[in-house]
């Protein structure tokens, strides 16, 4: 998969695709559904499969005071729509210049002259450019003109009839409900991050914690996690092995710590991985974080939250996640 920040002078192979838009963060079942759509038709048309998106996320840009609220930082954004079978990421740069662009000029300047776009598919309520002029309907009437169909996708709901959407994932996670967000993202929402150093306090009370920050991320429901753990290799996180463990999110209040920060201890391991990207699946939430009396209470209360983590990791079925819809009711191009 390739992935382009400026498409200027795009080489002709990276052209001419089938593009599916939007923000896409989290890359839910919903996106999937949409961008799956949009590779009936690259196969269809024999052209690559495309997903042009926009960093920083439109509402950061507009709201830049509010907390970060990604569910998928960039890498971790490709890294989804890789496995979903995109052969090419465009990123548009979210300038407040770009953004107030009318409609009809992002059609032009960017999807036919930069990109060339064969066939556009988008989400049946996504709107674009200055005042949020763009829709399918401009969409229909620019193509005939210019050469380049138009898929407005039906948005995928559960079974309730609730539409999927990244909202409702915030939500769950806030609310401390991960498993019901892996059901409409369809997989555990994943936490990439560098192990950094802390104050080498977990070690001494037999708990050493990998450190990982949470600034390119949603804050979810503050406490303690069961998790699984992977180490970064040669082939990303794909074929590493799985380590079972529990994490505190939160800001170390016995300790006086400061900024959010997801510390992991992994169970029956014993290495150093400073500076090593992990990535850590926040499988089950567990309890809130606490203020405790000083270090002896936290550790009996550590000791506690490991069994309880060890164990309900070790009852997860093989295929624990039941997604709110069936990646096969997808309808058809
Ligand atoms: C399972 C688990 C639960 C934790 N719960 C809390 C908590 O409720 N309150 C708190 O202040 N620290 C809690 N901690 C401690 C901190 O997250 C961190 O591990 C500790 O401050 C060690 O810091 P260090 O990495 O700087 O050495 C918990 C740690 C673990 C592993
Ligand atoms: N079971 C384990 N789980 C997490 N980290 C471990 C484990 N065993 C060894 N380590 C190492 O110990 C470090 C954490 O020790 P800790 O005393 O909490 O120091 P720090 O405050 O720097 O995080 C980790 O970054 C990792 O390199």
């Amino acid at each position: 998969m390739a992935v382009f920040h400026n498409f200027t002078n795009l080489p002709d192979d990276a052209r001419g695709a089938v593009v599916a838009i939007g923000n896409f963060d989290g890359v839910h079942l919903g996106h999937q559904a949409v961008i799956r759509q949009a590779g009936v038709i690259a196969e269809k048309l024999n052209r690559p499969l495309a997903v042009l998106t926009f960093e920083p996320h439109p509402r950061s840009l507009f709201k830049p005071d509010q907390p970060c609220f990604r569910l998928t930082p960039m890498i971790a954004k490709a890294h989804a729509l890789k496995k979903v079978g995109v052969d090419h990421v465009y990123i548009q740069d979210f300038t407040l210049e770009f953004a107030k662009q009318s409609a009809e000029a992002f059609v032009l300047d960017t999807l036919v002259r930069d990109l060339g776009a064969r066939h556009l598919v988008i989400g049946g309520d996504f709107c674009f450019g200055k005042d949020r002029q763009g829709n399918a309907v401009l969409l229909e009437a620019m193509g005939k003109v210019h050469g380049f169909g138009v898929t407005a996708a039906t948005l995928v709901e559960d079974k309730n009839d609730v539409v999927l959407s990244s909202s409702r994932i915030r939500e769950y996670l806030k609310a401390g409900k991960p498993a019901d967000a892996a059901r409409i993202l369809g997989r555990y929402w994943e936490i990439d991050g560098t192990v950094m150093h802390g104050f080498k306090r977990g070690r001494t009370i037999g708990f050493p914690t990998a450190n990982l920050s949470m600034e390119n991320y949603l804050v979810p429901s503050l406490g303690v996690y069961a998790v699984r753990v992977a180490k970064a290799g040669v082939e990303g996180f794909g074929l590493t092995h799985w380590y079972n463990g529990v994490a505190n999110i939160g800001v170390r209040p016995t300790l006086n710590g400061e900024g959010v920060n997801l510390e992991v201890f992994i169970f029956d391991f014993d290495e150093d991985i400073y500076d090593m990207d992990l990535r850590v699946q926040i499988v089950e939430y567990l309890r809130p974080e606490k203020k405790f009396d000083g270090l002896t209470a936290l550790t009996e209360q550590i000791k506690i939250d490991s069994e309880q983590a060890r164990k309900l990791l070790l009852e997860l079925p093989d295929h624990p996640i039941d997604p709110v819809v069936s990646t096969t009711d997808e309808q058809q191009a």
